[in-house]
């Protein structure tokens, strides 16, 4: 398998993200699954995640993603505010089906390596983000909000990397992100428990910055936390984020090929294939209950 090679066609752009040279066409541009509504005002841009029903991650929405990242820094928009237009959920993580039954080695690599390249764009954007939790965010939905710099949330959903409790191990960049937002022992109290924890919990231990009662309160809080930067040089506050995060960027951009590769034998184990199954059985069977 040349990892190699797909990670060529597909990486993070040079001095992370200042520089837009990856190539990207939409995958989708039918399906829409990513909105982007620019404010010609205000400069910020809300962009909502927008597959139906759950939003859950998949190789196609993970590229188009990347591309409207790409706009938005061409664009140099003042903020992007990050929300979904699923009926309460935010996103529901990753696409199982992408996981599972047994996927062909060429779409998994192709969806993993998809996924780190969004994480790199969000995790390095060199505008202002903020992420409206407006709906349940499990595992990747939580990686999604945690990568950005200010989180806002509804009451009453859910949100956390319950990846232990299914016998999954978070990859390490996605605990250098939480970590850059939870002090220490609550990061790990989290992953190790696998915990959602409910608005106010996630508030209450730092997870997410505001409670916001609906969409107008969110818009207003956002414009608020974007102001805060308005008498700050754009390159200068650019730089500061992407050097503090420099660490993590780097630990994934060094093993990009082993992050895949390590990723790729662990889901096509028969062990980790009978727990997923059984986990999207129990999904689909909740439903019957
Ligand atoms: C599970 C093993 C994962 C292995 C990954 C290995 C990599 C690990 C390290 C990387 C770290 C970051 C990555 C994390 C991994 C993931 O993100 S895996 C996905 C984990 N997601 C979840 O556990 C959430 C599952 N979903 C729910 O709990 C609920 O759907 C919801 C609370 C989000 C919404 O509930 P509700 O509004 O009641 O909708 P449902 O009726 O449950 O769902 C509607 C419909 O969508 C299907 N569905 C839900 N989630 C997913 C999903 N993630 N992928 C694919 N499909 C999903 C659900 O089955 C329903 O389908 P049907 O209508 O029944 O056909």
């Amino acid at each position: 398998m040349n990892f190699s090679r797909l990670i060529k066609n597909c990486s993070i752009p040079s001095r992370w993200l200042l520089a837009n040279n990856i190539r990207y066409q939409s995958s989708s541009a039918a399906q829409n699954l990513i909105q982007v509504d620019i404010n010609e005002e205000t400069g910020v841009s809300v962009v909502s995640l927008n597959r139906k029903p759950v939003n859950s991650l998949s190789l196609e929405l993970f590229k188009d993603f990347c591309g409207v990242m790409d706009d938005l820094e061409r664009e140099k928009v003042r903020g992007m505010v990050l929300k979904s237009s699923c009926d309460n959920v935010f996103s529901s993580g990753l696409d199982i089906t992408e996981l599972y039954p047994n996927p062909s080695e060429e779409r998994f690599e192709a969806f993993w390596l998809w996924f780190q390249e969004s994480w790199l764009k969000l995790y390095a954007s060199s505008f202002p983000t903020v992420a409206f939790v407006n709906g349940h965010a499990p595992a990747g939905g939580c990686v999604f909000a945690i990568s950005c710099e200010y989180r806002l949330m509804l009451p009453y959903y859910k949100i956390g990397l319950n990846e232990a409790p299914v016998g999954i191990v978070a990859t390490e960049w996605v605990m250098n992100s939480l970590r850059a937002v939870l002090p220490g022992k609550n990061a790990e109290r989290l992953l190790t428990s696998g915990r959602l924890l409910d608005t106010q919990e996630a508030f209450d231990i730092g997870l997410i910055d505001q409670i916001v009662n609906n969409e107008e309160e969110a818009m207003a809080r956002s414009e608020e936390f974007f102001a805060t930067f308005d008498n700050v040089p754009k390159l200068a506050r650019a730089l500061t984020k992407q050097v503090y995060r420099k660490n993590d960027l780097n630990q994934l951009i060094k093993n990009r090929s082993s992050d895949a590769k390590q990723f790729l034998n662990h889901i096509l184990r028969p062990e980790t294939q009978k727990i997923i199954g059984s986990y999207f059985k129990s999904l689909k069977d909740r439903k019957k209950d």
